[in-house]
């Protein structure tokens, strides 16, 4: 694979961040990899693990010079991330973004990217419940869905260049507005949990009655749970506070579907639950039918497609 960019700053080095740096890494996309975190400890092992060439205690002495500037750090932080470096971006530069919330992504960091500069969003539907810089690996992104959220106005070669560099680390771009990722995200990634937590925490309540018998007994089904309800507490406090209207439009329907399911196991209304079991059963195989079950053993071992 071909350097697409001569220097590129990771702006938070966690799990997103720390793959992206393996990725670039392995298939050679960056020329120098810089990086920003505000420990000390991170800093170190983001050099230890070679993830980066340069780190520094600053967002602004890291951006300095890049081609390529990448947020990889919760939604929440970067209004102010971009309020400190809109000022020192080279003119020309992409800014983008690896966050799971795009409508309110825009809103806080277009005010403060100066004219030249290339704000593109983005945001790769790729991810585990583990956070820090060594969880990172490189195949993280392959055959994976990396969603792009330009602006009407941006500049259509910039895209090309985000989108090639995606495509390097593996995954396939898919470009919609922030409005329509945030809708479409809401159900299929943050509702899943939101619901996780919450079963998670009733049996967590519960446990004080059945004395540990809900971690003895965990079933499958549960444990499946658990996982993702172990996921970064500040990455999804950041996701529900700033994708509010859509995760509360799906709520409001998952809510009004529960209780029909409920309503039929009152009744014994068993051709309903039937029916519904039926229909679900068949997105999941649907979903393996299109080879994106990433629990199959065999998911993401091809090598990332050339360009
Ligand atoms: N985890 C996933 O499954 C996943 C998938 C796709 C996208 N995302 C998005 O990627 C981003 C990063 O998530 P992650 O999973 O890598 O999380 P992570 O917790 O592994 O890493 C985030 C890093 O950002 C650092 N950070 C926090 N506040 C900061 C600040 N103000 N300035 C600089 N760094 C700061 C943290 O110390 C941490 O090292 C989030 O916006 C998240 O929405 C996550
Ligand atoms: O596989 C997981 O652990 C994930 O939760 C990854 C997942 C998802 O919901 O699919 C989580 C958040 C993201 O923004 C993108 C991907």
């Amino acid at each position: 694979m071909t350097r697409l960019f001569d220097r590129v700053a990771l702006i938070g080095i966690g799990l997103i961040g720390s793959s992206l740096a393996h990725a670039m890494r392995k298939q050679k996309l960056a020329g120098e990899i810089t990086g920003y975190a505000r420990s000390e400890a991170t800093r170190t092992k983001a050099l230890e693990l070679g993830l980066v060439d340069r780190i520094y205690p600053t967002a602004v002495e890291a951006v300095k010079n890049a081609d390529l500037v990448i947020l990889c750090s919760p939604v929440g932080t970067y209004g102010a991330l971009a309020q400190e470096i809109g000022p020192v971006l080279k003119p020309g530069a992409i800014l983008t973004d690896v966050g799971s919330v795009k409508g309110a992504v825009v809103k806080d960091v277009l005010p403060w990217i100066p004219a030249g500069v290339n704000f593109i969003p983005g945001h790769p539907i790729a991810g585990t419940e583990q956070s820090g810089p060594e969880s990172g690996f490189a195949e993280l992104f392959i055959n994976r869905w990396c969603i792009l959220t330009p602006l009407p106005e941006a500049d259509a070669g910039a895209v090309d260049r985000l989108a090639a560099f995606w495509r390097a680390c593996g995954s396939n771009v898919e470009i919609m507005t922030p409005e329509h990722h945030d809708l479409v995200l809401a159900i299929t990634s943050h509702l899943p949990h939101l619901i996780a937590y919450n079963i998670v925490s009733t049996a967590a309540d519960l446990e004080e009655v059945t004395s540990s018998e809900v971690i003895k007994y965990s079933a499958g089904g549960f444990r499946d749970f658990t996982r993702i309800a172990a996921s970064d507490p500040t990455m999804w406090r950041d996701v529900f506070l700033n994708n509010k209207d859509a995760v509360l439009e799906m709520l409001g329907r998952f809510s009004e579907d529960l209780s029909a399911l409920q309503r039929a196991i009152r009744w014994g209304d068993g051709d309903m639950l039937f029916d519904v079991f039926t229909r679900s059963r068949q997105v999941r195989r649907s979903i393996i039918a299109a080879g994106q079950d990433t629990a199959s053993p065999d998911f993401g071992r091809g090598a990332p497609k050339s360009q």
